[in-house]
């Protein structure tokens, strides 16, 4: 892609379009099944990994129908575990991996849980031994590893001590399930990373009708059995995904505003805007919207640990050669685990870039430059394709991604709403773009 790099433009504010939030989604979908009777979750993300969810789901004796456009999925629950036969395909969907599991170890028979090779490749130990712990026969593969064989007859519930170290996804698929336990589930956890994903877990239990406690000094969280009743819930846009258009914002010295994101949202990822503002972004997180105005150039010159907001690290750090000093990003050895191995991904692609980048197990520095034409290599990895665009946009220098259609994980219309944005970013001539 070539772009025309930043511009003397007037400061008009640019709206942004940004798809719900997969966690919100993918968690709502999740609860409703387990509800008895009708939820409906509105304006749900549709990309590969919730329509993955939704697809598992209906595998798992849930039925979920989408109506008129996309405007609600309709989910009417069982109000119990799911009873096998089944198989289950995550695809590439990290929540499918980790949620589900948990659930149908609550209900009765066999089940299998597959996805991609992406998917096949990250690590869920901590959970399958949980999962075993609790009295489920689980065989999956070292490190337990996708494909993961279940064979469930409801779980008793109890006590738990979970390592969450690697993930805070499996907390949230024990905790979610936890309501469906004859006795309830105390949950020890952990060496947390990710922690705004578990208080998203919990507030969205809570509208769903779960009853816990939390111990906040002890890491204690203790899940009343009881089940779940239907809710309705309005899915807010993504807060990851909102960080590529603050971000290109802040390299462009635009205003761009999120409608429907504000001071309410229980996405941590909204804390990414404070990030920027270290950068000399303006920031205003308001009541219904959050706006980013960048201008007078990045700053850089400083460390900021990103471990609650890994997702958004890569957003900085290809970014980053457009400060005026180094970035250092900490705290952030589990983005090592995802779709890739993020922060090698980054350093490598910064590199063919031509900029300095210096790595650690859990950190990353990035030096002020100018980046030099190159071939992004993607990893499948939606956000290094995503992050590597804002850096484009933000230098005007042609980057190639090797693969522009991974953004559907999340966001399969990202390329032609960043071109809708900011006219200069040229869509990438691809097939595998799905809008
Ligand atoms: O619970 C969730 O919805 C998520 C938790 C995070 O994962 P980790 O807890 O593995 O860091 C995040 O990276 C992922 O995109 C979504
Ligand atoms: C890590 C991610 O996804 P997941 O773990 O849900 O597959 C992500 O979307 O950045």
């Amino acid at each position: 892609m070539k772009t025309g790099g930043p511009q003397a433009v007037p400061d008009v504010e640019l709206v942004a379009r940004i798809p719900g939030s997969k966690s919100l989604t993918n968690r709502a979908l999740l609860l409703a099944a387990a509800a008895p009777g009708t939820s409906r979750v509105r304006a749900p993300l549709v990309s590969d990994d919730t329509v993955a969810f939704r697809t598992a789901l209906n595998e798992l004796g849930a039925r979920v129908e989408a109506a008129g456009a996309d405007e609600y999925w309709q989910v009417t629950g069982t109000g119990r575990g799911p009873a096998g036969p089944a198989r289950v395909w995550c695809a590439d969907a990290g929540t499918a991996a980790r949620f589900l599991p948990p659930f149908a170890a609550t209900g009765h028979g066999t089940f299998v849980f597959d996805g991609s090779a992406q998917l096949r490749a990250r690590p869920q130990a901590a959970l399958a031994d949980a999962l075993a712990r609790l009295g489920a026969r689980v065989r999956a593969h070292e490190g337990g590893r996708l494909p993961l064989h279940l064979e469930a007859a409801g779980l008793d519930g109890g006590e738990l001590t979970l390592d969450a170290s690697m993930s805070s996804q499996y907390v949230s698929g024990l905790l979610m399930a936890a309501p469906l336990t004859r006795q309830g589930l105390t949950l020890d956890v952990r060496s947390l990373v990710s922690r705004p994903y578990l208080d998203m877990t919990l507030s969205l239990m809570r509208h769903f009708g779960a009853r816990f406690e939390v111990d906040e000094a002890a890491g204690r969280i203790a899940v009343r059995p009881g089940g779940y009743r239907a809710a309705d819930v309005l899915v807010e846009p993504d807060a990851s995904t909102a960080s590529y258009v603050f971000a290109a914002a802040a390299v462009t010295g635009r205003t761009v505003t999120v409608p429907g994101l504000g001071a309410d949202s229980p996405q941590g990822d909204l804390g990414f805007v404070r990030v920027l503002e270290r950068c000399g972004a303006r920031v205003t997180i308001g009541a219904q919207a959050t706006t980013v105005t960048g201008g007078g150039g990045l700053r850089g010159g400083f460390d900021a640990d990103m471990g609650d907001v890994s997702d958004t690290f890569m957003t900085l750090a290809a970014i980053a050669p457009l400060a005026d000093g180094p970035v250092t990003i900490r705290g952030v050895g589990h983005a090592r685990l995802k779709e890739s191995d993020r922060i090698a991904a980054v350093a490598v692609n910064l590199r063919a870039c031509g900029i300095r980048v210096e790595e650690g197990a859990d950190w990353i520095t990035v030096h002020p430059g100018a980046p030099v034409p190159a071939r992004i290599a993607c990893h499948r990895d939606h956000r290094i394709a995503m992050s590597f665009a804002v850096l484009a946009l933000g230098s005007g220098v042609r980057l190639e991604l090797d693969d522009p259609g991974c953004v559907s994980k999340t966001f399969p219309g990202f390329h032609a709403e960043l071109n809708r944005l900011f006219p200069a970013y040229p869509i990438p001539a691809s097939r595998q773009e799905r809008q």
